[in-house]
């Protein structure tokens, strides 16, 4: 990346303070290209879900993974539930959705709570495994919440065979003029369920595999206790990735943790963070990290700027910290403060190997809240910091009371925030195609066709309040 003119500015810089200039391109389709990563986690789309317990579950490390995306299980979680998470993520289909199944004898009331964990929003009836009926919304609209399903379901069902071709499946579903439909194995048992969209997406994306060619997942440890002995359970458990987190990354029992994790001699890259400086990124790097985090204060759910007045400016802070790994054949993540597709560019084009987002997909349908209605009627799911009270509450249960109270009183996260569902983009898949498809645009725009080109083309501007201003649409007159 150069800067515009090569005028540096004598500050540092976030998102909003940069635009990108295009430039010359041959690259004739933003189709044609490649946005995998070039850092060993193998996302075939340089995103990442954030280690918070508000947002990164099994259905969304599911779903990411899918896309071509990685989700980081938190640290906070019991290592034998990730154990089984990592499991059963391993487990899904490539092309295949996890359907909500139910047994006819159930009620609307329980279609109606299970309805919201999934995007597609449909549950499969099954008899024997066998899908016997489908329930969507608008079956459960205006029925009595104690009627059985075998009621309401519709039984005129278009079912999919498990191997179809994803394209065969889209112009099926076209042409049956339905949405979705369940897809079952030679037995007829059912296997998952696949979306028109999600067809379309299946020939768009490639998901994110291992070895074996099944989805990938990663996991965090803090760096308090036995940290190579919780490493080596999650390496056991077939972890893809492991992140090494804390909020301080340029600490000695951070870089104690790194080397204890190395000398694991793990097959899978080490990610360790997080820290905003090139001094920071050299002594991770030394100590063993493959892939330094980076992003101090930009979070959304984060106060750490406002307690202690640390952090920087997260372009700032990408690109320093960027050009150091490359200096080391290394790489890093942005982590924190992405709130548009236009951040994820940026992130991008200052060096960054993947992006993560946290609080952004908070508000989706795979993120593991509960889905909460407001006053007026919005959908929204609730997020919280992993430095917040509630988060420090949840992780020191097992602590002294004494201790309890001492970590209570750093508090650097907030405890509850609502994170609105866009009634256009309602699933995490949503807002991938938005984001993927403005870097693929921003890739073209800068003449590149991977990742690496792109960080080295972009020609990045700063921009005034009012020329960033500028750039956002308005849906209504300005006078
Ligand atoms: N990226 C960011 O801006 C930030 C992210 N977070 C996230 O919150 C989660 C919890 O992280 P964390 O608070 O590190 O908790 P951890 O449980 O990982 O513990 C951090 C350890 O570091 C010690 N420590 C020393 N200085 C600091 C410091 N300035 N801030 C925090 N700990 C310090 C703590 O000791 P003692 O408690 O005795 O001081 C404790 O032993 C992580 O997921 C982290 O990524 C948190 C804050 C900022
Ligand atoms: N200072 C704090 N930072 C936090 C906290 N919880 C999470 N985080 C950081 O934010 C990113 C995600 O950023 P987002 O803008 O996409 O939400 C996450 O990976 C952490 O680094 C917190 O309580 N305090
Ligand atoms: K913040």
């Amino acid at each position: 990346m150069r800067f515009l003119n090569d005028v540096q500015p004598p500050y540092d810089l976030t998102y909003d303070d940069v635009f990108m200039v295009p430039g010359r391109s041959a690259v004739g389709s933003r189709q044609a290209v490649d946005l995998r990563s070039p850092d060993g986690s193998g996302t075939t789309i340089p995103l990442v879900v954030a280690n918070m317990t508000a947002i990164a579950g099994r259905r969304m490390a599911e779903t990411v993974a899918r896309r071509g995306g990685l989700t980081v299980i938190p640290q906070d979680i019991p290592i034998d539930v990730v154990t089984e998470v990592i499991g059963w993520v391993k487990r899904r289909h490539l092309v295949l959705d996890t359907p909500i199944t139910l047994a006819s004898s159930q009620t609307v009331a329980d279609a109606l709570s299970l309805l919201p964990k999934r995007a597609h929003g449909a549950g499969v009836v099954v008899e024997d495994g066998r899908p016997v009926g489908v329930v969507t919304e608008s079956d459960l609209t205006g029925v009595d919440r104690f009627t059985q399903l075998s009621e309401v379901m519709s039984r005129d069902l278009l079912v999919l065979d498990a191997d179809i071709d994803p394209r065969d499946a889209f112009n099926r579903l076209d042409g049956a003029h339905r949405r979705l439909a369940p897809a079952v194995d030679a037995d007829g048992r059912l296997v998952g369920i696949l979306t028109r969209t999600g067809a379309l997406r299946a020939t768009l994306y490639a998901p994110a595999v291992d070895a074996g060619g099944r989805l990938r997942i990663a996991a965090a440890v803090g760096i308090n206790g036995d940290v190579a002995g919780k490493a080596k359970q999650l390496l056991d458990a077939g972890v893809d990735t492991l992140v090494v987190d804390t909020a301080h990354g340029h600490q000695e029992s951070m870089l104690a943790a790194v080397r204890a994790v190395r000398a694991l001699d793990p097959a899978v890259p080490v990610v360790a963070g997080n820290v905003v400086a090139a001094d920071g990124v050299r002594d991770l790097v030394e100590a063993g990290a493959d892939i330094v985090k980076v992003g101090v204060g930009p979070g959304a759910m984060c106060t750490t700027r406002m307690m202690t007045g640390v952090g920087r400016p997260q372009f700032s802070a990408v690109l320093e910290c960027a050009a150091e790994a490359r200096r080391l054949g290394r790489h890093v993540w942005a982590d924190g403060g992405v709130r548009h597709p236009r951040d994820v560019a940026m992130a991008l084009a200052a060096g960054a190997s993947n992006v993560m987002i946290g609080s952004w997909f908070a508000g989706t349908h795979e993120s593991p809240g509960d889905l909460q209605q407001s006053a007026d009627g919005r959908l929204y799911k609730e997020s919280f910091g992993m430095a917040s009270a509630r988060a420090v509450r949840n992780r020191t249960s097992e602590e002294s009371a004494y201790d309890r109270a001492r970590k209570a009183l750093f508090e650097e996260g907030i405890s509850t925030s609502r994170m609105f569902l866009d009634p256009a983009r309602p699933g995490v898949e949503d807002l991938i195609d938005s984001i993927v498809a403005g870097v693929r645009s921003s890739c073209t725009y800068a003449g590149a066709s991977s990742l690496a080109q792109y960080a080295e083309r972009a020609v990045v501007g700063v921009q005034s309040a009012a020329g960033y201003a500028e750039g956002k649409p308005l849906y209504a007159s300005w006078s």
